[in-house]
């Protein structure tokens, strides 16, 4: 058996970066931007007025100075013309200053009477303008790697890039496997239970921004296994669930290997997930992961995630951890890593007393997985534990 850690650097072995593809701006978020962008021009591109009010000359400004006003200035249009000395431009937010103006009264602090406006006491040094270029200047970057956010979308769309360079999305096929198993919404034998794992992989598959696609379950015989195998075969990574342990009825290590499966390794030294498997099978990577529900799903965040984050071109990370409290205390942990199903909240990490690898209720329950090195010794209520959030 190997570690996790080694399991990881195999997985990140067998995988490489995608190759980009130009999106529109609109269908950009959550893709990962795959090449530098530059802005093509400044923000804002001119002086503009912060406020509704009068532009005017900043050194002319003191309570009781009058201005006459000459003229208007408003978003989308500007005030062409030279301002002079006791002269004002009345403007609206978003509006260019005009030439000869470098400062704005807001309406609030002025009394109009007719074209003369005449300055309150209450005018102050604030020159609500925006110099031009304030925002970002021409050539200002936004660097790739990046999973793009709904306000680096907009970001975007205020330097004018209309298409962007974006990783290509991971197809990753999902074969479920056994003859126990029937799709959600069909009506189970009285041996039977729900496929549930390919369903909570495809959800965490397609988060983590890759495309799942769900292939028929395959049933425990080496011909339907296949079928599967050849129906995965054009996907950039292949995941089976289930039939990867040592009983007579799983077969996914051999039919793997009977479809040329070079494979990296078997069997790693964690709990749960123990019969994981790996390798590549032509140009594809196949991942196999255990059948225990909470397994496959520990499994997808331990595993599955960074090697999708690697394919994204988001390089070759484990799962991001975290230091937190015990609330209560843990037993020893034995000779495999254990990822507890656990609950942080603002008293510290509660690991559940209930960690069979079958229990969806525990694992949807939880909000992190408590992480107990190998041999790790009892803990106390307080001491310092490693998490990783799902
Ligand atoms: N003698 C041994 N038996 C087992 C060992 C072992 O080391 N020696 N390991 C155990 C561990 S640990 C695990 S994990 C399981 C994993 O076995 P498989 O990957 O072969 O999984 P299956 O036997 O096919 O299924 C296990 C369990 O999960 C259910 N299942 C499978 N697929 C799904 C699915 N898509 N959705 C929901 N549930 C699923 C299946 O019905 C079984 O109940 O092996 C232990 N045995
Ligand atoms: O390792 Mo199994 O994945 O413990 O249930």
């Amino acid at each position: 058996m190997i570690s996790v850690d080694e399991a990881l650097s195999h997985l990140f072995a067998l995988t490489s970066p995608l190759d980009a593809e130009d999106v529109p701006l609109i269908k950009a978020h959550g893709r990962v931007l795959a090449k530098d962008v530059h802005a093509t021009r400044n923000q804002p591109p001119f002086t503009a007025s912060a406020m509704d009010g009068y532009a005017v000359d900043a050194t002319s400004i003191k309570t009781g100075q009058t201005y006459e006003v000459i003229g208007e200035a408003a978003a989308g249009h500007a005030w062409q013309g030279q301002v002079g000395p006791a002269q004002a431009v009345r403007i609206f937010t978003g509006a260019p200053l005009p030439e000869g103006t470098d400062h704005v009264i807001i309406q609030e602090n002025v009394t109009r009477a007719g074209d003369t406006i005449t300055l309150d006491d209450s005018a102050n040094d604030t020159p609500f303008v925006r110099p031009a270029g304030t925002d970002f200047k021409a050539g200002d970057a936004i660097r790739a790697p990046r999973v793009l956010t709904p306000s680096d979308i907009a970001l975007l769309a205020s330097m004018n890039i209309a298409t962007l360079s974006v990783t290509r999305r991971p197809s990753v096929a999902i074969i479920a496997t056994g003859d126990e198993l029937v799709q959600p919404g069909e009506t189970p034998g009285p041996d039977q239970i729900i496929a549930s794992n390919s369903y909570g992989l495809a959800a965490l598959i397609r988060q983590l921004g890759a495309d799942p696609r769900l292939l028929p379950i395959a049933r425990d015989t080496r011909a339907s296994l296949a079928l599967a195998f050849d129906l995965a075969a054009d996907a950039d990574l292949i995941v089976t669930i289930g039939g990867a342990s040592v009983g007579d009825h799983d077969l996914v290590g051999e039919v793997a290997a009977d479809k040329g499966m070079d494979r990296a390794f078997y069997k790693v030294a964690m709990r749960p997930g123990k019969p994981l498997m790996a390798g590549r099978i032509g140009r594809t990577t196949m991942i196999g992961l255990p059948g225990n529900p909470v397994s496959a799903m520990v499994c997808g965040h331990v595993f599955l995630a960074p090697v999708i984050r690697k394919m994204l071109g988001l390089g070759a990370q484990p799962a991001l951890r975290e230091t937190h409290a015990l609330a209560k205390p843990a037993p020893a942990n034995g000779p495999r890593e254990h990822y507890m199903r656990a609950h942080l909240g603002p008293e510290g990490v509660t690991i559940f007393d209930r960690q069979d690898s079958a229990l969806l209720t525990v694992l949807a329950a939880s909000n992190c997985l408590a992480v107990r090195p190998i041999n790790d010794p009892a803990r106390n209520t307080g001491d310092q534990i490693d998490i990783i959030r799902l």
